[in-house]
């Protein structure tokens, strides 16, 4: 890196430091001229200034000039000009790369987006494939100041390859509040996934802290660049387990100038009922497999009847007769078609009122349209329709299934075993719907019955953070999201920790309806210090046998701590907080869920302040008390790991409490202390 002197005109950093300068003035000067413009002359209502008005506020947030958000962080000296249409309008040879565009006065480019075709070299040229760059500079900023550089100069062949210091020191930053956007470093690996193409699926299978979320957010970002007017169009979802996760990550995003992208997750996606209960975990696995897409679709057609007494139409003194074959036919063709239910349903009264117009047009009239629409409307024809294809409320239709053991038997025939029925029914009914014990698992078969009713709107683009949790049943919800859409998919085979996670990707994207996804493999760790991820990595082999271990891009020695404390453990856990509190950044005591109480009365008495993951820290409180079972997708500096044996035992089998374990072990970005006084899990001990 270079450090400053104090010649203006021959130091290299006081020049960098002056086109800042000059960025944000421009920067300051399309702030004004959006400011100034005058509506009166160009709207003509109000609703259409009001409308305009908006749009312009909205531009004037977008152009804020943040101080703690380096306006550029990288430079590209290539060695040939490169073409306008790929440098955003600019001609030239070296552009500045930042998060937003930036232009001057007469319109050239100060900095260029990340995003743009341009920029692309920036994280993916390299030695052996210099894509015509000649120079890569990394810039470093302290609290909003440019002070330092860094040069590759990638077609010089004396120059060694050398690890950068800053991506190190980006890394290494104390994590204090939410999560932080990676866009001046992101990796080549990464940056395939980030710019994949918007057509195909892409499902990503990384171990922690490989950047799967990072990069799926920043992947949305780079969508909604390339695709902007048909994702503002279509929409874009990202999905996560839990709201504590999605607080965490909600503001990557908006950093990247990203606001109208909508988080949920599954269950929120799914809440068509007040979920009031929780199924035991095998209720669950049944009702999450994909068998019961089957069982729902049979449930749906159950009330279908055919008719056993033709359809009379009266019409002014004329009567019509639609006898009964061919009102049998009209309806078994429209069973055989892949329609949805609640749409034949609704053409159903049309196509026997087109029967009867063929009546009449044999009988000398001449009948329009307009008289096939009245016809459907007659009493006698929307008489057929309710007892031969009766409406079907999702719901109520779900409500009966699990409460009705012969309609569960007749749906399921074939399909699920009689003791498979049985875990399937609910044990207590509620007396009504509103107050009946839904799970989160009977959401997602409510959400399933619906969309077989109804087709359920599909976005441009979904994407799927810890996806490994997902029953095939809520694979098909997230997938009927994005039938005409992409997705990407991202996850760790190893974290999954729920009865029904994924054995396989394949399987995955299977139930999501995209086959032919690519799976990408991330095995590069941000996260976790070497040390660390080894030691997590011990329980690979009975987690995932398949998977490789992480590697860890910093070598870190003394991160790791484990030490058996037979006696005083708690007070052992509150003083090890106390000493992690003691560096810099955040510090998480991680601990077997059943074992919270406990230990927020220890901290709470020993006066440590301490938060819960839904809440952010912040410079005051910078300890988190984290149930095990909230602990994915979340780090911290410092981790304090509560008795493993805990963690594995409050699963309900040793392969998820491992999974859950190995979680709380990758949580660590700087140092992992375990404390345990009862004997460690075998594949941990010592070898
Ligand atoms: N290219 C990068 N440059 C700097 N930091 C990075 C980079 N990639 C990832 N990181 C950081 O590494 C950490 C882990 O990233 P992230 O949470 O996205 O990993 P993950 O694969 O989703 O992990 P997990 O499986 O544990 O959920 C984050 O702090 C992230 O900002």
């Amino acid at each position: 890196m270079h450090a400053p002197t104090t010649d203006p005109l021959r130091d290299p950093l006081q020049r960098e430091r002056d086109h800042l300068a000059a960025s944000r003035a421009a920067l300051r000067a399309m702030r004004e001229d959006v400011e100034s413009l005058d509506l009166r002359d160009v709207t003509g209502t109000w609703v259409s200034a009001a409308v305009l008005q908006n749009q312009i506020d909205a531009r004037i947030a977008a152009l804020a000039d943040l101080a703690h958000t380096p306006l550029f962080f990288g430079r590209l000296d290539y060695l040939h000009a490169i073409s306008e249409a790929l440098a955003e309008g600019g001609t030239g040879e070296q552009f500045y790369i930042g998060r937003r565009h930036v232009h001057d006065a007469d319109g050239d480019p100060m900095v260029i987006d990340w995003r743009a075709p341009v920029s692309q070299p920036f994280y993916r040229a390299s030695r052996t494939e210099p894509m015509d760059v000649e120079r890569r500079r990394r810039f470093g900023y302290t609290g909003g100041e440019l002070t330092a550089y860094e040069d590759e100069h990638l077609t010089d062949p004396a120059e060694a390859e050398t690890t950068s210091a800053l991506l190190a020191a980006e890394i290494e930053k104390p994590r204090v509040g939410p999560m932080r956007d990676i866009v001046a470093t992101i990796q080549p690996e990464q940056d395939e996934i980030v710019r994949a193409d918007i057509g195909g699926t892409v499902c990503v299978q990384g171990a922690p802290g490989t950047g799967k979320t990072a990069v799926g957010l920043h992947r949305v970002a780079y969508l909604l660049y390339a695709h902007r007017e048909r994702l503002a169009r279509t929409g874009t979802l990202v999905i996560g387990p839990n709201s504590s996760f999605l607080h965490y990550i909600e503001q990557v995003l908006p950093a990247l100038g990203e606001l109208d992208v909508a988080q949920a997750t599954v269950q929120q996606l799914v809440a068509h009922v007040e979920v009031r209960a929780e199924d035991p975990a095998e209720s669950a696995r049944l009702k999450g497999d994909a068998r019961m897409a089957e069982v729902l679709r049979r449930a749906v057609r159950a009330g279908i009847a055919l008719p056993t007494e033709p359809c009379v139409v009266v019409r002014g003194s004329r009567r019509w007769r639609v006898p009964v074959y061919e009102l049998v036919e009209i309806i078994e063709e429209l069973k055989s078609r892949e329609i949805r239910y609640g749409a034949a349903r609704e053409a159903l009264p049309q196509r026997i009122a087109h029967a009867v117009l063929l009546k009449m047009e044999q009988g000398g009239e001449a009948p329009d349209d307009r008289v096939q629409d009245a016809v459907a409307r007659n009493p006698q024809i929307k008489a057929v329709v309710k007892e031969c294809w009766p409406p079907v409320d999702p719901a109520k239709l779900v409500h009966r299934l699990l409460t009705d053991a012969e309609f569960l038997a007749a749906c399921a025939e074939g399909i699920f075993a009689p003791e498979e029925q049985a875990a399937i029914r609910w044990a207590k009914p509620g007396r009504s719907l509103r107050t009946a014990p839904w799970t989160a698992a009977d959401a997602v078969l409510v959400d399933e019955a619906t969309d077989l009713v109804q087709r359920t709107a599909s976005l441009g683009h979904v994407v799927v953070d810890e996806a490994q949790d997902l029953s095939p049943m809520q694979y098909r919800a997230v997938g009927r999201r994005c039938s005409t859409g992409s997705a990407t998919i991202l996850g760790d085979l190893a974290q999954g920790t729920t009865p029904w996670a994924t054995a396989s990707w394949a399987d995955a994207l299977h139930h999501l309806g995209k086959p032919v996804a690519h799976i990408e493999e991330l095995t590069k760790g941000f996260r976790v210090p070497e040390e660390v991820i080894e030691y997590a990595s011990r329980l690979l082999p009975a987690i995932a046998p398949g998977l490789a271990p992480a590697t860890s891009i910093r070598d870190t020695p003394g991160s790791l701590a484990v030490s058996h404390i037979p006696d005083g453990l708690v007070d052992s856990l509150v003083e090890a907080c106390r000493k992690s509190l003691a560096h810099e950044g955040s510090t998480g005591l991680i601990a077997a869920d059943d074992r919270i109480p406990l230990l927020a009365e220890a901290l709470a008495e020993a006066g440590l302040p301490f938060l819960d993951p839904g809440t952010e820290t912040s410079a005051e409180v910078r300890l988190t008390l984290v149930p095990a079972s909230l602990a994915k997708g979340l780090e911290y500096d410092y981790v304090v790991l509560d008795e493993p044996a805990a963690v594995v035992a409050g699963e309900p089998d040793e392969r998820t409490g491992l999974r859950r374990l190995y979680v709380a072990l990758t949580r660590a970005v700087s140092g992992l202390t375990v404390l345990h006084a009862e004997p460690l899990p075998e594949q941990l001990r010592a070898r």
